[in-house]
C-alpha cells in the first residue's frame, strides 16, 4: 500500500493550527510517544519552566495574600503591628535574604509546643506563630503556615560553566538555595539544642562515635562532629572499616528537634517527598575551621541538603578547587549561605562540582541532612516512623479557610474591599494550579 506522502510536501503547514485542533487527550497522545532523545529534552526543559513559572506566580500571589492579611489585622489592635524587620522577611522571595538583620528576641518555645503535642504527620510543622504577633486570632492554621511559607526564598538558577572532556558543562546544575526556612527563633533554637549534644558528647553522655573533636593540632583545619542516624567514616578507621557508612555500629537516632526541621523542609517543597532524609551530621565550626574540597559519599542519596547556622560563610564549588594553604582553598563559584537558609545539592552540583568551606570568619554551625541508600543501612537500623508519610504543604483555598469566612461576615469593609481588590488569586479555586486544586479533602485532614 502507497504512504501517505502529502505530510513532506513542500507547503508549509501550521503546526500551531494542528495542535490547536486536537482534544488534551490527543495532545497528550502526540506527545507522549515516538520522540527523540533531543525532542524528549526539550520538551521536558519547557514543562519545567512552566511549572517554575506557575509555582513563582503562586508564591507571588500569597505574599499579596499574607501582606493584605497582616495588613488589615493591624486594624484590630494597637499592639498588632507587623514589624519593618517581618515585612523586610517578605523580600525573600525576591532572593534577598534579611532573616539576620532580626535579632533573638522573643520566646524561643516554638519547637517545643509542637514536640509536646503527638507528632502527627498531617499538622503543620512547627508553631507557625510569628503570625501570633500580629494579631493571628482569626487566620487559620493554614493561613499561619502560609504566611510562613511564602516567606521562604527560591533560587535554581545557579550557572557556573566548566569543560568536560571537550563539552561545556553546567556544573551547578542541581543546586538550589531556599532562604529562610528558620526562622530567627527556630535558629535559636536549634543552636541551643547543638550546644547539648556537645555538651553531652563532651561528657560522653553520646555513642563513642556520635561525637569527634579534632585533635588539637588540626585546628584551623578540621570541625566538631556529630552524627546521627548512623556512623560515618571519612576515612579508613582503625578496624580497617573503609570510608562510608559503618554498617555495624549503632549510632544515636535523630533528635526531635532534627525530625521537626526535616518534616518542615520536606513540608515546604524544599526537599521531595521522596528523598527524606535518615541521618544528619552536625559541623561545629570555630572561627578559623574548614571543611576541604569534597564530594558527599555515595552510602547517601541524592539530594542531601546543608542548613545553616550562627555566621554566614561562603562554600566554594566547582571541578578543581585548590587548596592554597591550611583552611585556604579557591575556587570559581563561590555562594554564601545566609542563616536558617537550606542548600540542596542534587546533580552535577552535588557529584560533578566538589564543594568546600574555606576557614570561616566567626563560630559557625551547620547540619547536613542524608538519606542513607537502602543497601548501606546500618544492620540495626530502625526508621523513624515520624518521618514516614510526610505530606507537602498546600496552600489553602479561600472558601475553606476561616479567615475568609471572617471577612465574608462583614467585619470591617476594607477587609472587604482588600479582600476583593487584591487577593484576586483566591476568587476561585481553580486560580491555584497545580497545588491547590487537587486535595481539598487532604486540606481539612491536615487539621
Ligand atoms: O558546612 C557546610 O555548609 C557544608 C558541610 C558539608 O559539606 C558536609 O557536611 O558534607
Ligand atoms: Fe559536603
Amino acid at each position: 500500500m502507497a504512504g501517505d506522502y502529502s505530510r513532506w510536501s513542500p507547503v508549509k503547514r501550521d503546526f500551531k493550527a494542528m495542535l490547536k485542533n486536537l482534544s488534551h487527550e490527543e495532545i497528550l497522545e502526540v506527545l507522549s510517544e515516538g520522540l527523540c532523545a533531543y525532542c524528549e529534552e526539550v520538551i521536558e526543559g519547557r514543562i519545567n519552566s512552566l511549572n517554575q513559572r506557575r509555582l513563582d506566580e503562586m508564591a507571588l500571589a500569597n505574599v499579596n495574600i499574607a501582606e493584605s492579611s497582616a495588613e488589615l489585622l493591624q486594624g484590630d489592635s494597637s499592639d498588632d503591628v507587623i514589624s519593618p524587620k517581618r515585612k523586610l522577611n517578605v523580600d525573600a522571595h525576591t532572593h534577598s535574604p534579611r532573616v539576620e538583620e532580626s535579632t533573638y528576641s522573643g520566646s524561643a518555645k516554638r519547637f517545643v509546643s509542637v514536640l509536646s503535642t503527638p507528632v502527627n504527620n498531617k499538622q503543620p510543622t512547627f508553631d507557625h506563630s510569628n503570625f501570633g504577633q500580629v494579631g493571628n486570632a482569626d487566620l487559620s492554621e493554614d493561613h499561619k503556615e502560609l504566611f510562613r511559607f511564602c516567606q521562604v526564598g527560591r533560587r535554581k538558577d545557579f550557572a557556573y560553566y566548566e569543560n568536560i572532556d571537550g563539552k561545556k558543562v553546567n556544573v551547578l546544575k542541581g543546586l538550589e538555595l531556599y532562604t529562610n526556612v528558620f526562622n530567627p527563633d527556630e535558629q535559636k533554637e536549634i543552636v541551643e539544642l547543638v550546644y547539648k549534644l556537645q555538651r553531652m558528647g563532651r561528657n560522653r553522655e553520646l555513642r563513642a562515635r556520635t561525637y569527634s573533636e579534632p585533635r588539637k593540632w588540626m585546628r584551623g583545619k578540621g570541625r566538631v562532629t556529630i552524627q546521627f542516624g548512623c556512623c560515618y567514616n571519612y576515612a579508613v578507621d582503625k578496624d580497617g572499616n573503609p570510608p562510608g557508612i559503618v554498617r555495624d555500629e549503632v549510632a544515636d537516632p535523630l533528635p526531635r528537634l532534627f525530625k521537626e526541621m526535616i518534616k518542615r523542609m520536606v513540608r515546604w517543597h524544599v526537599l521531595p517527598p521522596s528523598c527524606v532524609p535518615d541521618s544528619c551530621i552536625v559541623n561545629i565550626y570555630e572561627e578559623g575551621d574548614c571543611i576541604p574540597p569534597h564530594i558527599d559519599h555515595h552510602d547517601f542519596v541524592r539530594p542531601f541538603c546543608t542548613v545553616s547556622f550562627l555566621a554566614e560563610c561562603k562554600i566554594l564549588f566547582g571541578t578543581n578547587l585548590k587548596i592554597v594553604n591550611e583552611g585556604e582553598f579557591s575556587g570559581p563559584f563561590s555562594l554564601p549561605l545566609p542563616l536558617g537558609s537550606v542548600l540542596i545539592l542534587n546533580g552535577n552540583g552535588a557529584d560533578v562540582a566538589k564543594h568546600c568551606v574555606p576557614g570561616v570568619p566567626a563560630k559557625r554551625i551547620s547540619i547536613t541532612f542524608r538519606k542513607m541508600d537502602a543497601s548501606k543501612l546500618p544492620y540495626r537500623y530502625t526508621p523513624a516512623p515520624e518521618l514516614v508519610g510526610i505530606e507537602r504543604f498546600v496552600p489553602p483555598s479561600p472558601n475553606t479557610s476561616r479567615n475568609r469566612q471572617h471577612l465574608k461576615d462583614g467585619k470591617s469593609d476594607k477587609r472587604e474591599h482588600v479582600a476583593k481588590s487584591e487577593n484576586k488569586v483566591f476568587s476561585n479555586e481553580d486560580d491555584f494550579p497545580p497545588l491547590g486544586k487537587s486535595t481539598p479533602s487532604k486540606s481539612k485532614s491536615r487539621r
